[in-house]
C-alpha cells in the first residue's frame, strides 16, 4: 500500500518558489493500478517522482508497506528504492549497452551473482517477448520495443511499485495498446501496484482501476475509473472524459430539429435494457436516433445515446420523466 500524506513540493528557482505538488493526500491500495490525469504542468511529473524521492518532498509523508521514505536516506533509502520500479516516456535506456547489459545493470545494482543475473535476465527478457533482442542495442530497436526493456529493467528486483511517467506518451496508438496489455497482464500475474501518470484519458479507461484528476498540484477529483466516467463532477473532468466519450452532432442536425435533442446513459446492466422500445409503446412521442455507442470501462458496459424526440409538449415532458426513471442520466442538448 501507498500512502501519500499531505505531500508539498516546491521548487525554489533563482528567481522565484514554483509549487509543483500543493498538500496532496492520496491512499493507493496494494495491487490497484492507479492512474493520475492532468495536463501539462499540472504536477504529475512532481507527485510521481516524489513517490521513489526521485524529487525529495518538501514536505510530507510517502509510507510503502508501512515505511516512510522521507525519513530515510543513504543506503537505507537505495534499499527501499529497489523495491520501487519506473519506466519513462523516453525510456531511458543506456545507448552503448545491450538490450542484455540494460536489464541486468539493475542486477548489478542489486548486488546479485552473474549467474543469477543471467538467469532473471532470460526470463525478464521472455517475459516482455524481446527473448531474441538480448544482444541488439536499443537504437536497432522500435520504440515498443524499448519500453518493453524499460518494463524488464524496471521489474528486475521484483519491485512491489510500478511507476509509469507516461510511458505511452512517445507511442502510436496500437503499441500504446500492447503496452498497455503487458502493464495489465503484469499487474494480474505479479499482484504489482501500478501508478501511472498521463494527459490520456483513454489510457486511464483501458488499464486503470482508479483515477485522480490534478490540477494546478492539487488532486480535484478521485474515485473508480467506472464512477469517474459515468459521473465526472468537476469541469476539468469533464472535459478529460469528453475527449473520450464525446462526438459533436452536425450543427444542421439541432438547427432542423422539431423536437427536444436529449442524450441518456446507461450504465452498467441498465445498457442491455429496451428504454425506447417500451417508452414508444407506452407514450404518444417519436423517437429518432441520432448517435449511439457502447463504452465497456473496466469491462462494464456504458451506453450513450443521442435522440430527438417530437411531439406534444406534454408528452415530451412525460416521456423525459419516464427516461429518467430508467435510466442512469439524462440531458435536454437541444429545445426546438
Ligand atoms: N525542476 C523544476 N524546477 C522548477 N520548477 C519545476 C521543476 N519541475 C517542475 N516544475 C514546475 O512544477 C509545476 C508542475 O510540473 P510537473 O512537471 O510536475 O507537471 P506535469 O503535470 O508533470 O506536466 P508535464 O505533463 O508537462 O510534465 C510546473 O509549474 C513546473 O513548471
Amino acid at each position: 500500500m501507498i500512502e501519500i500524506r499531505s505531500l508539498r513540493k516546491e521548487y525554489i528557482t533563482k528567481k522565484s518558489r514554483v509549487v509543483g505538488v500543493d498538500d496532496v493526500s492520496l491512499t493507493i491500495q496494494k495491487g490497484e493500478i492507479f492512474g493520475i490525469v492532468g495536463y501539462s504542468g499540472a504536477g504529475k511529473s512532481s507527485l510521481i517522482r516524489s513517490i521513489n524521492l526521485l524529487e525529495r518532498p518538501t514536505k510530507g509523508q510517502v509510507i510503502i508497506d508501512g515505511v516512510d521514505l522521507t525519513k530515510l536516506s543513504g543506503k537505507a533509502l537505495r534499499k527501499q528504492r529497489l523495491k520501487i520500479g519506473m519506466i519513462f516516456q523516453h525510456f531511458s535506456l543506456i545507448s552503448s549497452k545491450t538490450v542484455f547489459d540494460n536489464v541486468a545493470f539493475a542486477l548489478k545494482a542489486a548486488h546479485q551473482s552473474p549467474e543469477a543475473i543471467r538467469k532473471r535476465v532470460l526470463e525478464l527478457l521472455e517475459m516482455v517477448g524481446l527473448s531474441d533482442k538480448k544482444d541488439v542495442y536499443p537504437a536497432q530497436l522500435s520504440g515498443g520495443q524499448k519500453q518493453r526493456v524499460g518494463i524488464a529493467r524496471a521489474l528486475a528486483n521484483n519491485p512491489t511499485v510500478l511507476l509509469c511517467d507516461e510511458a505511452t506518451s512517445a507511442l502510436d496508438p496500437t503499441t500504446t495498446k500492447a503496452i498497455l496489455q503487458l502493464l495489465k497482464k503484469i499487474n494480474k500475474e505479479f499482484g504489482i501496484t501500478i501508478v501511472l501518470i498521463t494527459h490520456e484519458m483513454e489510457v486511464v479507461k483501458e488499464l486503470c482501476h482508479r483515477v485522480a484528476v490534478m490540477q494546478d498540484g492539487r488532486i480535484i477529483e478521485e474515485g473508480d475509473v467506472y464512477g469517474v466516467f459515468a459521473q465526472p463532477k468537476q469541469a476539468l473532468t469533464k472535459q478529460f472524459i469528453e475527449s473520450v466519450l464525446d462526438f459533436e452532432l452536425p450543427s444542421h442536425l439541432i438547427r432542423e430539429s422539431k423536437g427536444s435533442i436529449i442524450k441518456i446513459q446507461f450504465e452498467g446492466q441498465l445498457a442491455s435494457e429496451a428504454v425506447l422500445s417500451d417508452l414508444l409503446q407506452e407514450h404518444p412521442v417519436k423517437a429518432n436516433i441520432l448517435h449511439g455507442k457502447i463504452e465497456y470501462i473496466q469491462n462494464i458496459p456504458l451506453g450513450i445515446l443521442i435522440v430527438e424526440l417530437t411531439g406534444n409538449t406534454n408528452d415530451i415532458q412525460a416521456a423525459l420523466d419516464y427516461i429518467n426513471k430508467r435510466t442512469s442520466y439524462v440531458e435536454v442538448i437541444h429545445h426546438a
